[in-house]
């Protein structure tokens, strides 16, 4: 795997103080523009919240495997599910990483063990979801409409928001393995943070540059969702895990997205005062999944089976 260096994304701060800062407006213009990854301070949810949701998270993966069977499921959209995607048998670079996915809106799953978590990620999703709120406000506004315009559109009080953990130990020969390969995701905004190992890459003017965050920071990255409504002006990135031969990394990433039902379309009001034509065909968000889940999505990148051919 080639070498990055570490970079820093840009930093959009005081989402507190949205209401009365243009000046963030702006920085999330430019950050959507051009990383479409940013990371977030100031957002208001405590260190101690995310760092006890990394520390019940440790706790889930470190159960016996036979704890974990339970949860063992195929199917895209169960409430609950766990694994490994560690195949040596077709892998030629191998997965060095255990997942775990609980929908938790629009509505609230849970783990009964290990202790505490229920009531730890029920805190930690809805204070999350509260920050994404803001920011899917905020990228409204950049992009010169009324705040709650996206998440109107998108039937946000019902949209999907899932709670991935990634558990990636340290691996002996890293340049051997990935931890997640190159995608990019299905949603909207996601969320993201992850202990003091780092380790996510992004995809940045045809470049891995590794992610540089700062200690108690989100993570934030543009999803498939919002780069069809925006018709392409701000772009779902590429984005990768390695992993590394010194400690365990663990990461938990939020993604939000409109309801399963939803279709997400350029939206009329941009595409008017741009003039383009639209770029995309409409999908609802359920059945984007699945294509990005099916051979067909694997072959090529999503937003290319929905994208309008012009002649
Ligand atoms: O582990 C990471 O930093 C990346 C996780 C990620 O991209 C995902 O879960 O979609
Ligand atoms: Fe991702």
């Amino acid at each position: 795997m080639e070498a990055s260096n570490g970079h820093e994304i840009p930093k959009v701060a005081s989402i507190k103080t949205l209401a009365d800062s243009a000046s963030f407006t702006v920085e999330l213009r430019r950050a959507c523009e051009e990383w479409g990854f940013f990371q977030v301070t100031n957002h208001g949810v405590p260190k101690s919240l995310m760092q006890s949701m990394i520390d019940t998270c440790q706790r889930f993966f470190d159960l016996p495997e036979e704890g974990k069977k339970e949860f063992q499921t195929r199917n895209l959209l169960d409430p609950i599910k766990c694994g490994t995607s560690f195949n040596v048998d077709i892998e030629k670079v191998h997965l060095w990483r255990d997942y775990l996915k609980v929908i938790t809106h629009p509505e609230f799953n849970s783990l009964y063990k290990p202790a505490g978590y229920s009531e730890v990620s029920l805190e930690f999703s809805k204070r999350t979801r509260e920050v994404a709120t803001e920011i899917l406000k905020g990228i409204s506004e950049s992009l010169g409409l009324e705040a709650d315009y996206i998440a109107k559109a998108m039937n946000w009080d019902r949209g999907l928001q899932i709670l991935a953990a990634n558990y990636y130990p340290a691996c002996p020969e890293p340049d051997k393995a990935i931890g997640l390969p190159p995608h990019t995701d299905h949603g909207l905004v996601t969320l993201l943070i992850q202990n003091e190992m780092g380790g996510l890459e992004v995809k940045h003017k045809d470049q891995w540059v590794l992610v540089n965050a700062a200690p108690g920071a989100f993570v934030v990255n543009i999803g498939d969702q919002m780069q069809i409504l925006t018709n392409d002006k701000y772009k779902s990135i590429w984005h990768r895990a390695v992993v590394n031969n010194k400690a365990t990394r663990i990461s938990i990433a939020v993604p939000h997205g409109p309801s399963l039902d939803t279709p997400a379309l350029p939206i009329p009001e941009l595409l008017e005062r741009e003039g383009q034509a639209p770029k995309y065909i409409g999908m609802t968000y359920e059945k984007f999944m699945e294509l990005q889940a099916s051979p067909a999505g694997l072959k090529k990148p999503c937003l290319d089976h929905l994208r309008v051919k012009h002649n």
